[in-house]
């Protein structure tokens, strides 16, 4: 049995991975953190009745943590948040599933630092879908034969998302970098802008939209558009979830969702 906290835990992600984590037969859930509804049972939060693991704040963290005997923190928050509370957990001995999204790359440096240093396991991903590690895969290979084209990603999300471009339409556009060795990134096109080779990204944001993500390769006469869209987050905790499970079991150090997936 693996022991596992979640911080964000009155978000809508986090209360679905607790939803999760209770239907997972090897984790047990012994933490919760939040800003909000501090003191309160997280499964009442959750709506999904009483689990006897109050939510706490995150100035406690390291205390709480320790007493709870947390062994893996899953953090899908807000990225200012998870570059302070990742580092506290490792530094307690606790391994780390982070979703959170718009981590500066010095955040997320910093992050992945105080996993090696901590010797702890970790894993830091833009998407814990299966769909979209293989919508990855699979825009790595067709970049090989579809890099002389224009590339444009264009993403969709609902209106409470905070942070922008998506980080899955910067991890699309770093997959197809690096498969064809190094493009310029443009964010949205405004004014005089002829097209270059860049790889272009464009946020689109509305309602309620659980996350699309279009690459599109256009030539002359023809283009091909690949795409994922998830239709609900259950893809995302799911696959957080047996992220914890897996990194639970792991030897320190930094995984990836190709690493868990077998990809
Ligand atoms: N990797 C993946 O597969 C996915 C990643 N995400 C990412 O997960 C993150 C959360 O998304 P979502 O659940 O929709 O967002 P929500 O705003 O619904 O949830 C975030 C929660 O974190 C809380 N929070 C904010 N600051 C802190 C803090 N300092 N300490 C503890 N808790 C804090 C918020 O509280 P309050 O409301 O009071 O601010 C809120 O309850 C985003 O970055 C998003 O992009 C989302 C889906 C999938
Ligand atoms: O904020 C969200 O909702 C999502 N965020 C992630 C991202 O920024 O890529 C993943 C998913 O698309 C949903």
């Amino acid at each position: 049995m693996i022991n596992v906290g979640v911080t964000g835990a009155s978000g809508r992600m986090g209360r679905l991975i607790i939803d999760n984590i209770l239907r997972f037969d090897d984790l047990k859930l012994t933490s919760a953190f939040d800003l909000m509804n501090i003191g309160k049972d997280v499964g009442e939060v959750a709506q999904i009745g009483s689990l006897g693991v109050p939510i706490s704040g995150v100035d406690d963290m390291e205390s709480v943590l320790r007493e709870s005997k947390t062994q893996v923190l899953i953090d899908f928050t807000i990225a200012d948040a998870t570059a302070v509370n990742a580092p506290k957990a490792a530094s307690a001995g606790v391994s780390l599933v982070i979703g959170t999204t718009g981590l500066s790359p010095e955040q997320k440096k910093t992050i992945e630092d105080s996993i090696i240093s901590n010797n702890v396991a970790g894993i830091i991903s833009p998407n814990y879908s299966v769909g979209v590690n293989v919508f990855f895969k699979i825009l790595a290979e067709a970049s090989k034969y579809l890099g002389d084209m224009d590339i444009e990603i264009i993403e969709a999300h609902h209106m409470h998302k905070k942070d922008a471009p998506s980080g899955t339409a910067l991890g699309a556009a770093k997959v197809i970098s690096e498969a064809l060795g190094g493009k310029e990134f443009v964010y949205g096109r405004e004014g005089f802008a002829p097209r270059g080779k860049e790889i272009g990204i464009h946020a689109v944001r509305g309602g309620d939209i659980v996350g699309d993500h279009t690459v599109l390769f256009a030539g002359d006469g023809e283009r091909i558009e690949i795409k994922h869209q998830a239709h609900s987050r259950q893809a995302f905790a799911g696959g957080a979830v047996k992220a914890a499970a897996w990194i639970g079991n792991a030897k320190p150090g930094l995984y990836s969702m190709q690493d868990i997936l077998g990809l």
